[in-house]
């Protein structure tokens, strides 16, 4: 039989995750990679192809992780404010540095800081609300990581808009500029029901209706929240962006801490997706998200990690280990998001989440060949008795050893190929310098 050409093959992979709608697992089999796609995957399809081969031994692959929330450049405000409540926090640190240094220059360092420590943990997609989002997509282009961005809109001047007017405008643009583009995915970003007027909500609304576009957004994620909405309009926040006509299956909501059970119902009719923050929920100490409620309501939760300053890291699988164990603490149930349920909401759950399963969030053929293996030959993680779980409850997102992303090879023996770590902790440390003295 005549050989068949391929781009890259990734060979005797100790198991296959899927992630798919059966949940395949593959033994001791192969992926076979071309365009940019899985052109086929299975046991011995190496013998019927050619071309360049990495040898997978001892490792477990699975889709690349999409991390569904976060402030990639916030990586430069790191530890800044730690040990306080979400007000403060912001009120009083947060907002107060972003306003003094967020620049172009700012968002882009910060950026391939989380470019390049997300990359070592296996995340291949994010979904970033900052400012000046032209740098992430910079950075994004320059790495080839995908990222659905979006500009944060708030009804108070921030460092990339005067006004919410202003915001929207910009979005549109960048909207026109990357739409069909494979890797920079435009969505709009409106901050949070306390700090945007349902005029702003609608018009962003609008703009993620007319353009397909994720709108992504930050809800109920404190009960200072729940209060001070219910108190301004009488509603809590669900029912408030119901009554305002925000919620969709366009709509991607962050926390999701404080819905009620009425709520949650609305979250499932109106097809809005989750993403679920626990490790900044926790660290806030905002409160822990009725995730179980949620998923068998039918709502589709996902994955995020929320900024590093309020995480502080960007590390999907200790996020995904976080919530596999939080909820059966909370709810003294341990059958309750076991090891394949918290995988898949960094996985398939995500990619739903951002509207891309098609393309993303499982390894099938015709997808993209977004993928990520994990050392299985260290300690900490034998004996193997079931795949999901070592990844879960024994793994680190430093026992990632290989990312591909679009078929290209961008972290190899636990490397990262295509960001130098030298210079990126260079701009730590002046970044550092700078911001430093702010606030003790
Ligand atoms: C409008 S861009 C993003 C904006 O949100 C701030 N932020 C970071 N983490 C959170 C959070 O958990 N809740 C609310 N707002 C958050 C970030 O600092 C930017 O100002
Ligand atoms: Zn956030």
């Amino acid at each position: 039989m005549a050989l068949k050409p391929a781009d890259l093959i990734l060979t005797d992979i100790d198991f296959i995750l899927t992630m798919d709608e059966n949940l395949t697992v593959y033994e001791n089999a192969d992926i076979v990679i071309k365009d940019g796609k899985i052109l086929d995957i299975g046991k011995d399809k190496k013998s019927e192809y050619f071309g360049k081969t990495v040898v997978c031994s001892g490792k477990v692959a699975l889709p690349g992780f999409i991390n569904t929330h976060t402030h990639a450049a916030m990586t430069l405000l790191r530890g800044y404010g730690s040990d306080n409540p979400l007000k403060v926090w912001l009120e009083e640190y947060i907002w107060p540095a972003e306003g003094k240094f967020v620049s172009y220059e700012f968002v882009y360092d910060g950026t391939q800081i989380a470019v390049y420590e997300m990359l070592r943990t296996g995340t291949t997609t994010f979904v970033d609300m900052y400012f000046y989002e032209n740098a992430v997509a910079d950075v994004i282009r320059q790495v080839g990581i995908r990222g659905v961005l979006s500009t944060g809109i708030l009804d108070f001047p921030t460092p990339g808009a005067k006004t919410p007017e202003e915001g929207i405008r910009k979005t549109v643009e960048f909207i026109e500029e990357y739409k069909n583009h494979s890797y920079v995915i435009p969505a709009i970003g409106p901050h949070a029901p306390y700090t945007c007027s349902p005029d702003t909500l609608k018009r962003a609304f609008e703009v993620s209706e007319k353009y397909d576009v994720l709108f992504h957004i930050h809800v109920a994620e404190t009960e200072f929240e729940v209060k001070t909405i219910s108190e301004k309009y009488g509603k809590t926040p669900v029912k408030h962006l119901d009554s305002v006509g925000v919620l969709s299956e366009r709509t991607l909501a962050a926390h999701m801490v404080y819905p009620t059970k009425e709520e949650i119902e609305i979250l499932a009719k109106r097809g809005v997706k989750v993403s679920h923050c626990p490790e900044s929920n926790l660290k806030l100490a905002s409160g822990v998200a009725p995730v179980p409620e949620m998923i068998k309501a039918g709502v589709t939760v996902s994955m995020g990690t929320d900024g590093t300053a309020s995480n502080d890291d960007l590390d999907i699988i200790g996020e995904v280990s976080t919530a596999a164990k939080l909820h059966k603490g909370i709810k003294k149930d341990p059958t309750v998001i076991n090891a394949k349920e918290a995988l898949l909401m960094a996985t398939r759950w995500a990619a739903e989440a951002v509207r891309m399963s098609d393309k993303i969030g499982s390894l099938e053929i015709g997808k993209y060949a977004d993928i990520v293996l994990i050392d299985f030959s260290q300690p900490h993680i034998n004996p193997v008795y079931d795949p999901y779980t070592q990844i879960v409850y024994s793994s680190k997102g430093c026992d990632v050893d290989t990312v591909v992303i679009n078929g290209e090879i961008k972290v190899l023996n636990k490397k990262v190929l295509v960001i130098d770590e030298k210079e990126i902790m260079e701009k730590a440390k002046k970044w550092e310098e700078k911001v430093r003295g702010l606030k003790t």
